[in-house]
């Protein structure tokens, strides 16, 4: 279900598709993923590659769950896996294989797809021992990983659509919501939020440990063609209500940056659309 128009900067306003529980939440947007992995990877010439963007979070792991499952064998596993390039909206910094690490939650569920393991991965890079203060690699992580944006960013012309230069045009970035409204690791009130045109961020205060992050920016965010937040859980209802609210204040609720060029799907459960009313509560 849509609501109307497009908002004030042009973009299509957001859909809501609502599913009983997390599990039923996790399958449906694994099969939504697949099917536009298949489609973009259809509607351009080999080897041009298709964009991906992964979240972490508890729903964000499930999803990834039941994406691995489904490639594990059929049709999904015989996809062109090496022209996916699987990107991350946001990693805490820690060492390398730190059980919090949102790319561990990732390689945890996807690799066990062997499909998957042509897949190329771009992770955040994490912080080394003795290398420098944790604030000044951090720094220097966020530029490695802009580089690497930029490496594979397409050039989409003078007045391209992207916004933000150097980045890729994701296919889809997925983003889990916290309760307090963030995406990615763009919190509430942070200064993060007001680096426009910056492709990654380092947020050095986060309220959700660790406090030391690294996310793409808002801009980054809004160069996706399209942006899911996929969300479950009744602790998340007010956000999921906030995030839809067209007056809300994004500094309050960062989530109502979160805005596809093509489309902006909130996928929610049942539990978190429970504050949501009129037609944004349709399933
Ligand atoms: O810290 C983070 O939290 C969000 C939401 O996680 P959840 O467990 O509440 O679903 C996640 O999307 C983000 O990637 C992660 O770093």
């Amino acid at each position: 279900m849509s609501t109307a128009a497009d908002d004030a900067t042009g973009r299509p306003e957001p859909e809501v598709v609502v599913l009983d529980d997390a599990d039923a939440l996790a399958g449906h947007v694994a099969g939504l993923l697949l099917a536009q992995v298949a489609a973009s990877l259809d509607e351009r010439p080999a080897p041009a590659p298709v964009h991906v963007v992964l979240t972490g979070g508890r729903v964000g792991g499930k999803t990834l769950e039941a994406v691995a499952a489904a490639a594990a064998d059929g049709e999904a596993a015989g996809l062109d896996w090496g022209r996916v390039h699987l990107w991350f909206g946001d990693e805490r910094f820690l060492p390398s294989g730190d059980d919090e690490r949102n790319d561990v939650l990732a390689e945890g569920a996807l690799l066990t797809a062997p499909a998957l393991h042509g897949a190329r991965w771009h992770r955040f890079p994490a912080p080394v021992d003795g290398a420098g203060s944790p604030a000044d690699q951090a720094g220097q992580a966020a530029a490695r990983y802009a580089a690497d944006l930029s490496a594979a960013a397409d050039d989409l012309g003078e007045g391209g659509t992207t916004g933000t230069a150097g980045v890729p045009a994701f296919d889809v970035l997925m983003l889990g919501v916290g309760p307090d409204g963030h995406v990615a690791s763009l919190f509430p009130g942070s200064s993060t939020l007001g680096e426009r045109g910056v492709p990654v961020v380092v947020e050095t205060d986060a309220p959700k440990p660790p406090p030391l992050r690294l996310s793409l920016g808002v801009d980054a965010v809004r160069a996706a063609a399209r942006v899911w937040l996929v969300v479950a859980g009744d602790d998340k209802a007010q956000a999921v209500a906030r995030g839809l609210d067209p007056a809300e204040d994004a500094a309050r609720t960062p989530a109502v940056l979160a805005r596809g060029r093509l489309a902006t799907t909130w996928l929610v459960d049942r539990a978190a659309a429970s504050r949501l009313t009129g037609a944004s509560a349709e399933g």
